[in-house]
Formats: structure tokens, C-alpha cells, sequence
């Protein structure tokens, strides 16, 4: 009899070890790990995950079959099945949240599925499953045993393909096709019998020649020149036939056209070489690709890509959230074209399941995506890429708690590969294990045709706004009406970090909080409402105070649209785009901004954070920024980092051609560490500046770290609770081990849920692991209880 190991799926009983089921006859030789399957668990069927398969049980006594499958192959491959099981141990997290996190978002449910037959014989010899049809719905009902393990073994043979059809979430789309219905001699009569001067319609004969019974889009008769005033004529003719035709999602939305391989410069070539080496070699080499805004980073990664591929392996490269990245996007398949896959997070689940079939199968061969990307099931990995490896948005907030860096580590060494880490300012972990020779350095200090990096000014709003009350200082202002002189193009940033726009009462000083939260409500102009960010919650803007029933309620804070209002004031004949989360809720709309930016048909892009990356135009020569230390308030030990990764980032949009470029920083810190160093761009003393500080605050990377965060909906219980883990951790731990807390959270009510933390801070704990296992599996009866227990290793924040 075999035996299947099973990973289920049961909220607050999760465990990590599987359970055994027997393997029907009917089923026998077809289950296999990494397939999902329906087990009976108590008296209800539950779902679970196949991670192993044998022929013999240690278990005693009767093991319960599997009631049936899910999938009809793999979805996680074994080299996922094993990064389950890491990623599991290394977060904290169960193996099945592990599993489901692989899976693109629309496989996470229930799907229909589809059979589709390789070929017309098949679909012949298999009436009692095609009935005649080439495609058929998978309905388990509808198919026996016997049906259904005949179907196994056709899809292993590859004579049948299964397609999850995604119809619930994402309906494919059907557009107007042609499809011609003429043989060769028939084409000729045709060519014979019509006018000289149809132009149109000659030109549709010859096509028909080449592509005869085809069936092809509207849109595609349209590329080869052929009108769709052509098509009705000819189809009244009975040459053409209208149907309709499936169309295939293309995220790309847009052809681009192909770019070619610069001669690298010396930096670069020494950097490329470096990389060819460990992927000719298969070593599975960390570099840290250090380069200067500017420098030349992206050629590196496209001519390492190059190099991978043309040893028959596949590349990864992973971005930071895709609001950034139209323009690397673009880039690479201008480079790739066709080979290239994308996965982010603006696609619908059909678009994603599209690309990740792609990738499966074996057709993508280098994959672009943001931190989900890196579960991408690409096979044969020869090169793993991460751009802006400091980036926040590697690390995944919720269950299961991974930094990307660490799981493209992991691939890596699965498939005996180099993984580059790129960045203008590197994490300082990054950078420390650069220093002590754990990764390699690679430096590019140079801008690319030896341009100067621009030159920054602060401006202390304090002394400003005491002259007068502008959002730009008189500066700026100036600076601005420079470039708009000179025909040359401004990208202003409003740095929305900690920040958002609030209603306040002028004469008691009343502002509208959440009920549900501790926390002030965001004014949202666009619906006209006050919104909570944390629970959702949503209430109309008052005109009266609740509190005095004064009238002078007001909106404090500066959106980026009150921004907008006022630069268009000040400057009434500049073209101004903005780019802010409203005005690029539609799909694409992201891309058409930086389109018509690019294209120069706008003087001056302002934007919150999403314009402060990755843009590469040649024409901006000033970058100025309304409020850099927004950030800095934060009671965050990374606030600094981060804000001196902004305002670098930010800047190196500035004179990246043959213009010199100029930033302007405006700030009520001006003597921040943080601000003065961004001045003079000085990575290097920066990184020395913050390991200092890191060094006494006894902070990452000199410590490791553990964040533990307890709620429920009675803050007695979550102190209580809180507690009891604290003199838990203090008992198992060594002296050595600083465990602060528990203390309440800044924002200690969300939702009505009180929350409390405790952050471990240590260098070398034998015991924690064991410690921390032992607490998540407590937090499932906890949880049973009312308490959630989550634990976050490495966290981005101890907020
Ligand atoms: N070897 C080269 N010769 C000529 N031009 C180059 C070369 N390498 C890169 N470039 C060009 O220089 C500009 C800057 O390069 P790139 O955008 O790759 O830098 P980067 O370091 O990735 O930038 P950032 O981190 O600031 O976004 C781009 O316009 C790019 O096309
Ligand atoms: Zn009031
Ligand atoms: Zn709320």
C-alpha cells in the first residue's frame, strides 16, 4: 500500500509535521509531492499539501485514504518543497502558510480546471473523456476512478495539458477575429476576379495565402496592414469568417523595440566579469553590486542576464515593488523580448497565472517580478538578481515573515548560482557582510560617462516659513523658474512617509480620530471622506467641530494635490504632471505619466515616493524635495537609513546626461546627520556614521533581532499574555539575551485589538530556537483563546 504525507490545512491546529494517508487504488503511482489533495480530517474534508509519497506507513493501525486530488500534477516542484521546509523553520510560520505563499494568488482557491487535448487523436481515442471535444472542463463528478486515473497518466505522458481556468477571477477576454476560409486555388479565382485598384483587398488575398485558415485578432489583421473595413467587404464575400478569439493577456501592454549590449566601461566590465565567472563556474557567489545613481547598474545586470542565458540557464531578477519599474521593465525586454515573464502585484490573477504557466513551462527564461517573484518556478536558475537590495519592500509584513535577500540566498545554493545584490545605498547588513568578505564588493563609483553627481542644497524651513508660507522656498521657486526658462525638466518630491494629510479645529485644536484605532483619520479628498488606514474605517468630512461646533475645522497637512494647485499657481505656464497613488489607480495609467514625461511633453513630475527610484531621463536637471524629514520623527532605529536612501535615490534622478544636475532639499533638520550626508552623497561615511550609532544602540546588523507581537480584543489579556512569554523567554534564554518588554505598540489600537511587543536583541542564544518553536506551537491553543501570536524574524521596525 502507499502512503501519502500530508501537510493540512486546519486554522489554530496548524502543525508542521505531516499527517499519513493511504493512497486509493485507484489513485495508486499517480500522487505525487507537491501535489494538493482533499484529506478527511475529523468529520470534515479538509485541503492539504503532498510532501512526500512512500510505500510503507510506521504508523499502526488504519490510515484514512485520500478523498481526492485537487491538482492533476505538481504545483511546487521539489526544489519548493525543500525551500517549504527552510523557509518555515528560518520565519517561524507553518510550512502550509509557506505553501500557499508559492502559489500565484489565483491558485490559492478553488479553481475550475480544464483538460485540453495534445492533439486530435487523442481527443479521438478518448471519447470518455473529450466526448469529441478538444477541451473539456474537469468536473471530478463527471469522470470515475477509473476516468480519472486514466487522465493522470495521459497528463504525465504530456498528452494532456491542464490549464486552471481562472473564469471566477479573471474571465479570459474574447475580442473579434478573422478567420480565412479560402483554399490556394480559390485565393487565386479570388485575385483574378477583383479590382486593380482594391488595393486592401489584394493585399488580405496575399495574407490569406500565408496564413489560410488561422484564426487571427482584429488587431493583428490591423499589424499586417489589413483594415477592418477590408475584413467586413471580404467577409461579405465569404473569403473571411468573424468568430471571436481568445486574447492573451500581455502584461507588457506595448511592444518595445530591441536595444543592444553598450561596451561597458572599466568598472563595469571588471563587475560583469566577475559575475560571468561565478555562473560559468556554478558558484553560488553573493556580490554586492555597490554603484553610485547613475553608474550603470542595469547594464551590469542585463549583460550578466546575457551570459546566463547563453549557457542554456534562466535568470531572476527581482525589483522592488513595481510602481518603480516601467522603465527597467522596458529595458530588459527590449534586451529578452518574448523570453522574458513578469509577475507583480498590478496584474489580475489572470495575467499573473498566465505568467507563472509560462515560467512553469518552461518558455520564460528570465522572470521579473517583486518579492513573490522569487517563489517564480523557474527551473536550471543560472543568476539571481536583487535591484535595490536595501528596499523595504523585500521583506513580507505578514505570515510568512521571509526577507527576499535570504530566500535568493537559499536558491542560489540549490542551483549553484551567483546572486548579485545592487544598490546605491546598500542595507547596512548587506554592506557589513561585504566588509567581513561573506559577499563579494563590487563597486561602480563613477556616473556612466564620467558625469558629475549634482550638486544639493538644504534649506532650513524653519527660517523660511518665518519670511513667508510657501511649500517652496524662494530657492526653489527660483531654481524652478530656471529650468522652465532653459527648456529643461524639474521632478519635485513629497515625501508621504509618516505622513498624511489631517482635519483639525482651529480653535480647540479637535481632531477626528477612529474608533476603532488610536490613531487620526486621513482626509481623502478624491471621496471626500475621513478614512482610518489601519481598520478601513470611513465617516464624512464635518463641517461643524464635534467638539466647540466652531466652523474653522480645517485640512492640515500637504497633500500632493494641494501641491499641484500651488505650483500650477506659481508657475501658470508650466505643464505639470502628478503621480500619486490617486492618479495612478487605473491600470497603466502609471506607465502613460512616465511616458509623457519621458517624452517631454511635461516640465515638472511631482509625486510622493513612487518617482523616486529607478527613472532615467535625461533631461531633468532639478530635483527638489518638499519635506525630507518626515521620516526622521519616527521612533524607528532605521529611520536615518531610510531617509538617507531616499534623498540619494531621489537625487540621482538629477543630471544623468550631459546637464549638470542640481537637487534641492528642504527640511526642518537641517543638521541631521542623515540630511547633511545625503548632501555630499557620501555613502561611505554615512555607512561608518550609522554603524556607530547601530554599535551603541546595540541595533542590527551587531544584533539579531526577534520581534514577538501579541493581540486581543482585552488589553488585560494581552498584558498578561505578553508577560507570561516574557518570563518564558527570560527563563530559557541566557543573561546575555536583552528582552525589551512588553510594551504597548506605538499605535496600540487597531480594530479594537490591543497590541504589545517584546524585542529580543542578541548575538549568540543556542537556546532560541528551540524557545520560539516551542512559543508558536503554544500560539495555536493561545489563538484558540483569543490571542494571536506572531513572531518576525529580522524585523524591518521595532514600532
Ligand atoms: N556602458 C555604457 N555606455 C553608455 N551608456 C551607458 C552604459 N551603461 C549604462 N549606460 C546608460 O547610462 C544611464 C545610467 O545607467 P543605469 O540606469 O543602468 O544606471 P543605474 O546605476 O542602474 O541607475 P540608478 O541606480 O540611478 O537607477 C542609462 O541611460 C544607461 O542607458
Ligand atoms: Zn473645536
Ligand atoms: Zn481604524
Amino acid at each position: 500500500m502507499q502512503v501519502a504525507q500530508v501537510i493540512v490545512d486546519v486554522p489554530t491546529r496548524q502543525t508542521n509535521s505531516p499527517f499519513s494517508y493511504s493512497i486509493p487504488d485507484h489513485l495508486a503511482n499517480q500522487v505525487q509531492p507537491g501535489m494538493r489533495v482533499q484529506v478527511p480530517f475529523g468529520n470534515r474534508k479538509i485541503t492539504g499539501f503532498v510532501v512526500g509519497v512512500s510505500n510503507s506507513s510506521s504508523f499502526n493501525g488504519k490510515l484514512k485514504p485520500i478523498s481526492d486530488l485537487i491538482d492533476l500534477y505538481p504545483v511546487v516542484d521539489s526544489e519548493l518543497l525543500n525551500l517549504a521546509e527552510w523557509l518555515a523553520d528560518q520565519t517561524y510560520s507553518f510550512k502550509i502558510s509557506c505553501l500557499q505563499t508559492m502559489l500565484p494568488g489565483g491558485m490559492r482557491t478553488k479553481n475550475q480546471k480544464k483538460l485540453i487535448a495534445k492533439n486530435q487523436q487523442v481527443c479521438n481515442q478518448y471519447p470518455e473523456i473529450f466526448q469529441g471535444q478538444p477541451e473539456v472542463e474537469y468536473d471530478r463528478q463527471k469522470f470515475n476512478n477509473q476516468v480519472l486515473a486514466e487522465i493522470l497518466k495521459l497528463q504525465k505522458s504530456g498528452d494532456i495539458k491542464v490549464e486552471y481556468d481562472l473564469t471566477h477571477h479573471a474571465r479570459p477576454i474574447m475580442r473579434k477575429a478573422y478567420q480565412g476560409q479560402l483554399n490556394q486555388p480559390q485565393i487565386n479565382d479570388a485575385l483574378k476576379s477583383v479590382r486593380k485598384n482594391a488595393v486592401g483587398q489584394i493585399q488580405l488575398l496575399h495574407m490569406l495565402r500565408k496564413y489560410q485558415n488561422d484564426i487571427l485578432l482584429v488587431s493583428k489583421w490591423a499589424s499586417l496592414g489589413i483594415t477592418s473595413a477590408t475584413l467586413k467587404t471580404a467577409e461579405k464575400k465569404g473569403w473571411v469568417a468573424s468568430t471571436l478569439k481568445r486574447h492573451v493577456r500581455n502584461p507588457f501592454m506595448r511592444d518595445v523595440a530591441p536595444s543592444h549590449p553598450f561596451k561597458l566601461q572599466p568598472d563595469q566590465q571588471t563587475a560583469v566579469d566577475s559575475i560571468e565567472q561565478a555562473i560559468t563556474h556554478q558558484k553560488d557567489q553573493v556580490f554586492l553590486l555597490e554603484g553610485v545613481t547613475g553608474s550603470g547598474k542595469t547594464e551590469v545586470y542585463l549583460q550578466s542576464i546575457a551570459h546566463a542565458l547563453e549557457l542554456g540557464r534562466t535568470a531572476l531578477m527581482l525589483v522592488p515593488e513595481i510602481t518603480l519599474t516601467p522603465q527597467i521593465v522596458g529595458r530588459i525586454r527590449s534586451r529578452f523580448g518574448d523570453q522574458v515573464a513578469m509577475l507583480h502585484s498590478a496584474m489580475s490573477a489572470g495575467e499573473r497565472y498566465d505568467e507563472w504557466q509560462r515560467i512553469n513551462q518552461g518558455k520564460a527564461k528570465v522572470v521579473v517580478g517583486v518579492r513573490s517573484a522569487v517563489f517564480a518556478p523557474l527551473k536550471n536558475v543560472g543568476l539571481i538578481i536583487m535591484d535595490e537590495e536595501h528596499d523595504s519592500s523585500y521583506k513580507q509584513a505578514d505570515n510568512p515573515r521571509y526577507q527576499t535577500r535570504d530566500v535568493a540566498k537559499w536558491r542560489a545554493a540549490y542551483n549553484n548560482c551567483p546572486v548579485v545584490l545592487g544598490s546605491a545605498t546598500p542595507s547596512l547588513e548587506s554592506r557589513a557582510r561585504a566588509m567581513k568578505g561573506v559577499y563579494t564588493l563590487l563597486r561602480l563609483p563613477h556616473r556612466i560617462n564620467q558625469h558629475a553627481l549634482p550638486h544639493v542644497s538644504i534649506i532650513d524651513m524653519k527660517t523660511e516659513l518665518a519670511k513667508h508660507h510657501s511649500a517652496l522656498s524662494t530657492k526653489l521657486a527660483d531654481a524652478i523658474q530656471v529650468r522652465l526658462d532653459k527648456h529643461e525638466q524639474v521632478i519635485l518630491l513629497l515625501n508621504r512617509r509618516g505622513y498624511s494629510a489631517f482635519l483639525m479645529c482651529r480653535d480647540c485644536g479637535y481632531v477626528p480620530r477612529c474608533p476603532n484605532c488610536d490613531i487620526s483619520l486621513t482626509m481623502h479628498k478624491d471621496t471626500h471622506t475621513l478614512n482610518c488606514h489601519y481598520c478601513g474605517h470611513k465617516e464624512p468630512v464635518p463641517t461643524v467641530c464635534p467638539q466647540c461646533h466652531s466652523k474653522r475645522i480645517r485640512f492640515y497637512g500637504m497633500g500632493s494635490e494641494q501641491l499641484e494647485e500651488q505650483v500650477k499657481d506659481m508657475f501658470p505656464f508650466a505643464r505639470v504632471l502628478r503621480m500619486d497613488v490617486d492618479t495612478t489607480r487605473k491600470k497603466g495609467s502609471h506607465e502613460a505619466i512616465i511616458d509623457q514625461f519621458g517624452a517631454h511633453k511635461a516640465d515638472i513630475l511631482l509625486g510622493t515616493q513612487m518617482i523616486a527610484k529607478g527613472l532615467d531621463f535625461p533631461e531633468v536637471t532639478l530635483v527638489g524635495v518638499l519635506n525630507a524629514d518626515s521620516a526622521l520623527q519616527f521612533p524607528d532605529f532605521r529611520s536615518s537609513e531610510r531617509t538617507f536612501e531616499l534623498l540619494t535615490q531621489v537625487s540621482g534622478r538629477s543630471g544623468r546626461a550631459d546637464k549638470t544636475g542640481e537637487v534641492i532639499i528642504q527640511t526642518f533638520n537641517p543638521d541631521h546627520y542623515a540630511i547633511q550626508l545625503a548632501k555630499t552623497q557620501d555613502y561611505e561615511k554615512f555607512y561608518a556614521t550609522e554603524m556607530r550609532v547601530r554599535h551603541d544602540g546595540k541595533y542590527p546588523p551587531y544584533y539579531y533581532t526577534v520581534k514577538l507581537t501579541g493581540n486581543s480584543p482585552s488589553e488585560n489579556q494581552t498584558a498578561s499574555e505578553m508577560f507570561g512569554i516574557m518570563n518564558f523567554l527570560k527563563k530559557h534564554l541566557s543573561k546575555k539575551a536583552i528582552i525589551l518588554g512588553p510594551t504597548p505598540k506605538t499605535i496600540t489600537r487597531i480594530n479594537n485589538h490591543y497590541y504589545y511587543q517584546i524585542i529580543i536583541k542578541y548575538r549568540k542564544e543556542p537556546q532560541l530556537k528551540a524557545t520560539l518553536d516551542n512559543i508558536l506551537v503554544q500560539s495555536q491553543k493561545k489563538q484558540r483563546q483569543g490571542l494571536q501570536i506572531a513572531i518576525d524574524n529580522e524585523p524591518l521596525d521595532f514600532m
